[in-house]
């Protein structure tokens, strides 16, 4: 677990306008709000990644408390329902900051057969498409998906739909608990707008070096 002044000593070494942060479960549920303000504070946007999944008056509640962190993004889960979406869209409407919403379709790190011992009968491109569409339905921004269903994602949303895609391993790379997961160059050719990348860089053995590799493979492809 990276200690608060890892973490820190490691965004001093970065450029906000070469990349944004996340922070998630793990960092929030250890550091809290006061994380997200201070990492606000040295000019980053934020991707406050907590993954809301609870009944609509909670999610609402909760998505209202980040929009006034001033985060730039945040994710809940598309499993939700229609009503849990429509009361964070609803939550963000009515906030003075206005954070991009963007659902969760199906983990990264779930594949067929997850889907079958949960008793549903789809493959992961089909019931992404599914959740995606209710996503859209409900006003979201965007999803959260893998970029293996980017290229199909596109025929079905409109244009200015967010695909954001985690699951990212560059050639050689561990998959780790990743199960759907896709080069960084490829998901941008895929048509990916925003790659999530973890491990690859917060545990290899010269983060900032191997951020400056992955972004010249990505320029490579735009
Ligand atoms: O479907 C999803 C949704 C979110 N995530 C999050 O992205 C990062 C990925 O980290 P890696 O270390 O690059 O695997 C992680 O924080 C997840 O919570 C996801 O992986 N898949």
């Amino acid at each position: 677990m990276a200690s608060d002044n890892d973490v820190m000593a490691l965004l001093r070494q970065l450029d906000p306008s070469s990349c944004r942060v996340k922070i998630g479960k793990e960092l929030f549920t250890r550091y809290g709000p006061d994380l997200v303000r201070r990492v606000a504070d040295m000019g980053f946007d934020i991707f406050l990644d907590l993954k809301f999944h609870d009944i609509p008056n909670t999610v609402n509640k909760a998505v209202a408390a980040a929009a006034d962190l001033g985060v730039w993004m945040l994710t809940l889960h598309a499993a939700g329902g229609s009503d849990m979406l429509r009361a964070a869209r609803d939550a963000v409407d009515n906030s003075e900051h206005k954070p991009l919403l963007v659902a969760v379709t199906l983990l990264t790190s779930l594949a067929e057969n997850d889907l079958a011992i949960q008793g549903v009968a789809r493959s992961p491109l089909e019931q992404v498409q599914r959740l995606a569409s209710l996503a859209q339905e409900c006003g979201m921004d965007g999803v959260v998906c893998s970029a293996a269903e980017v290229s199909e994602l596109r025929m079905l949303l409109r244009k200015d739909f967010l695909l954001v895609t985690p699951g990212i391993r560059p050639q050689g790379d561990a998959a780790n608990d990743q199960k759907r997961i896709v080069t960084p160059a490829a998901a941008i050719q895929q048509g990916s707008d925003y790659l999530v990348i973890g491990r690859p860089i917060t545990r290899a053995r010269e983060p900032i070096e191997k951020l400056a590799l992955i972004q010249q493979e990505i320029s490579g492809v735009q």
